[in-house]
């Protein structure tokens, strides 16, 4: 691992770090370990020899770039922004914006088997889904081969890492994590985005130091999920956040998969691995095209801490609780948010202090406020369902 010297750009700290790269290909337990330091350090990591084929890839990548260059209207046709389907600069339902378009889907196996032709050639087929949060109807695309053939392949990978990583934990019992993202009714979703190119920023117009500042595409977050594998072209953009508050741009290699640690994977390893703050910029000439795969339980999968990782000396740090729970409170906040300390046992409240580094306890708080100020929103509007 090569550490250099941050350098400043506009007031932030830039690390040159190259984050770890694991060939899948290796010896099985030296594989297993390497994957678990990674998601100790660094809650990120890249994989190569990872046995999706790259026509896979190809297939999938053609499809998303076709239908992101077709007109603006063309694209609204596949569904409404904040919801599964085409979306534009809006991120989620709170107010966050992003110079990114994007599409969202359900890969629920039950879904994936309703195919449609391609989303290039019919972006208005669409099917109804009744989900619990918040109280709306989302609509979902149906999706098409080269997608599915995807979804299935990375699908196959998060559940080969993640019997790596309960190999590496030495938890019992091996499936323990991926049983949750094989289920029929696992709520997983795959993302593609698309950040156009955007001319730099410059702040300071009298300044006579170059102008770099580029514009975010996604702003800082953590996944909520249980893991992430992204697969992007070869533009960067993505940067992950140090504990020390620096940021680290990643590489883009468009052979090699990025998988990172979501909240819930966090919660099961009782803190041991860590679901890392990013964020993706955009270029000032060049497209960015990503494609993140989030691997999710079922809604009603109790999120809980396999118990041989809990000890006297570390007691479980977050309590039990169902995906859909953690999912109601991931979309009542904003993007920035954190939300696992809102589910940190009591037990360790009066060591959050010292334990918490000051700006994860500030959003935790910040957090609270925002789901009291939604709760009681939501009371006004009689919204039956959206109770915290
Ligand atoms: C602002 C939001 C968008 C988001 C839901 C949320 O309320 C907070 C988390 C966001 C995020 C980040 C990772 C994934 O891209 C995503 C699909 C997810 O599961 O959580 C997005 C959500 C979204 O865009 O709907
Ligand atoms: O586009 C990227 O590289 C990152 C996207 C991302 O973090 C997300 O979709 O959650
Ligand atoms: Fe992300």
């Amino acid at each position: 691992m090569v550490v250099a010297s941050p350098t400043q750009i506009h007031g932030e700290r830039l690390m040159a770090i190259e984050l770890p790269v694991i060939d899948l290909s290796g010896e099985r337990s030296t594989v297993s370990n390497l994957i678990v330091k990674a998601c100790e350090e660094y809650g990120f990591f890249k994989v190569k020899n990872h046995g999706v084929s790259q026509d896979i890839i190809a297939k999938m990548e053609n499809e998303s770039f076709s239908f992101f260059a077709k007109p603006f209207d063309e694209k609204q046709k596949a569904g409404l922004a904040n919801s599964f389907g085409y979306g534009c600069k809006n991120i989620g339902f709170n107010g966050d914006i992003g110079e990114v378009e994007y599409l969202l889907f359900n890969t629920n196996p039950l879904s994936i088997t309703e195919r449609s032709k391609t989303i290039s050639n019919d972006p208005t087929k669409f099917r109804q889904v009744l989900t619990p949060f918040p109280p709306r109807l989302l609509h979902s695309l149906t999706i098409s081969s080269a997608m599915s053939g995807y979804i299935e392949a990375v699908r196959g990978l998060a559940c080969e890492l993640l019997d790596l990583m309960a190999e590496g934990l030495w938890v019992p019992d091996r499936s323990v994590f991926s049983r949750l993202i094989r289920d029929d009714d696992s709520d997983s979703i795959l993302r593609l985005n698309h950040y156009p190119p955007m001319p730099l920023l410059c702040k300071d117009k009298d300044s006579s130091s170059p102008c770099n500042h580029s514009k975010v595409g996604f702003g800082e977050h953590s996944d909520p999920q249980i893991l992430t594998i992204l697969r992007s072209n070869d533009v960067g953009g993505l940067q992950i956040s140090l504990n020390d508050g620096a940021w680290v741009p990643v590489t883009p290699d468009p052979t090699a998969f990025c998988v990172n640690v979501g909240d819930l994977l966090q919660a099961m390893t009782n803190g041991r691995f860590v679901s890392v703050r990013h964020k993706a910029l955009t270029n000032s000439y060049k497209s960015r095209m990503s494609m993140a795969y989030f691997a999710a339980p079922p809604l009603d999968a109790r999120i809980a801490v396999p118990p041989e990782m809990v000890t006297p000396i570390k007691p479980a740090l977050y309590r039990p609780f169902t995906w859909a729970e953690f999912k109601k409170t991931v979309y009542a906040l904003r993007l920035g948010d954190s939300r696992l300390g809102l589910f940190r046992t009591q037990v360790d409240e009066h060591l959050e202090v010292q334990e918490i580094p000051n700006q994860a306890r500030i959003r935790d708080l910040a957090a609270k406020a925002r789901i009291r100020d939604l709760a009681a929103k939501a009371r006004t509007l009689l919204l039956p369902n959206f109770r915290y």
